[in-house]
């Protein structure tokens, strides 16, 4: 069953601390049914605008809404949001259990809902162990636990993958799929877009606190390129370019190699051979998505 779908509207979010800028006229949404990675370098300004969301920091300018309403004016907050940031507040001499219990009974959760989330976290045999024994990917799923509690419709997760192994991120992409699949909007932020790429389905992209770009993950990488090496190169980069119809964008990378960029391998070798010129290899190559993420990211770049 899926119940209220609430969106993650960020408007013309500004925040700054003195003369540090933080965020700056941020505006995105974050759509429910889908897992949406938020990402940026350090100091981008990611945990920043999830505490705006959440309402832990307050902006400078611009709104940041959930399903309509600043988190201030949520009405159920614990059963509208959860979310985790770094760090946790385990008392150390405690159970997972008795963690649990204590968040349960402040935010008004039923008790059983406890032995619910110790389940779907995968933690029922270490509930009743002390958390100051507790492994990193024990409490990263004792701290998703505690944000699941009041089973949310929309979860915000502070770089849920650092200090998880294989495993951790496989039940992570699992758990997380399952409560997108649900309807529910789910934001999950990192620095590295290689750790978060098979959990998203969606990107938002910051960097020093303003927006990048943003859409589907597949959207990101644009087409493929096509290596060529010719000895006929120069004969062929000519061709290429006088038409008639749509002609690709060719870049010389060395005597006898050239980057088609607009047509598929097919399409290059189809052309030459109509033109009687040699082709002695042709290689399709897909930008790396962390390539992608570092050119959108770092400093000498233009953004598409
Ligand atoms: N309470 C604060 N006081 C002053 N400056 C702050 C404060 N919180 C954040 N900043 C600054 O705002 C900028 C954005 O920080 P933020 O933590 O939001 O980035 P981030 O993208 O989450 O980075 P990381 O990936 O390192 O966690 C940084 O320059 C940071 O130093």
């Amino acid at each position: 069953m899926t119940g209220d779908r609430l969106a993650i509207e960020v408007s013309h979010l500004t925040k700054r601390y003195g003369d540090i800028t933080a965020v700056r006229d941020l505006s995105f949404t974050v759509e429910p049914g889908a897992v949406t990675g938020f990402l940026g370098p350090n100091g981008a300004g990611k945990t920043t605008t999830m505490r705006m969301v959440t309402g832990l920091v307050s902006p400078t300018g611009g709104t940041a809404t959930i399903g309509g309403q600043p988190y201030g004016r949520l009405t159920h907050p614990s059963r509208t949001v959860g979310a985790v940031f770094g760090g946790n507040a385990f008392h150390p001499g405690h159970t997972a259990r008795d963690h649990l219990r204590v968040y349960a009974a402040l935010g008004g959760h039923p008790d059983g809902r406890v032995a619910e989330v110790l389940d779907l976290l995968g933690l029922a045999e270490a509930a009743d162990r002390r958390t100051r024994g507790f492994s990193t990917g024990m409490r990263q799923r004792l701290n998703l636990a505690t944000a699941l509690l009041g089973d949310p419709r929309v979860l915000l997760l502070d770089e849920p993958g650092n200090g998880l192994d294989p495993e951790g991120m496989a039940f992570l992409r699992t758990l997380l799929r399952r409560l997108a699949d649900d309807g529910r909007t789910v934001l999950v932020s990192s620095h590295v877009l290689s750790e978060i790429q098979q959990l998203v389905d969606d990107v938002v992209v910051i960097r020093r606190g303003e927006l990048v770009t943003a859409g589907p993950l597949s959207r990101l990488a644009g087409p493929p390129a096509v290596l060529v090496t010719s000895p006929d190169a120069e004969a062929l980069a000519a061709t290429l370019t006088v038409g008639p119809g749509p002609v690709p964008r060719v870049e010389t990378v060395g005597a006898g190699r050239l980057r088609v960029h607009g047509w598929d391998a097919p399409g290059v070798a189809d052309h030459a051979a109509a033109h009687r010129l040699r082709v002695h290899e042709l290689v399709t190559e897909h930008t790396g998505l962390e390539q992608l993420f570092l050119r959108l990211t770092t400093d000498e770049v233009t953004t598409r």
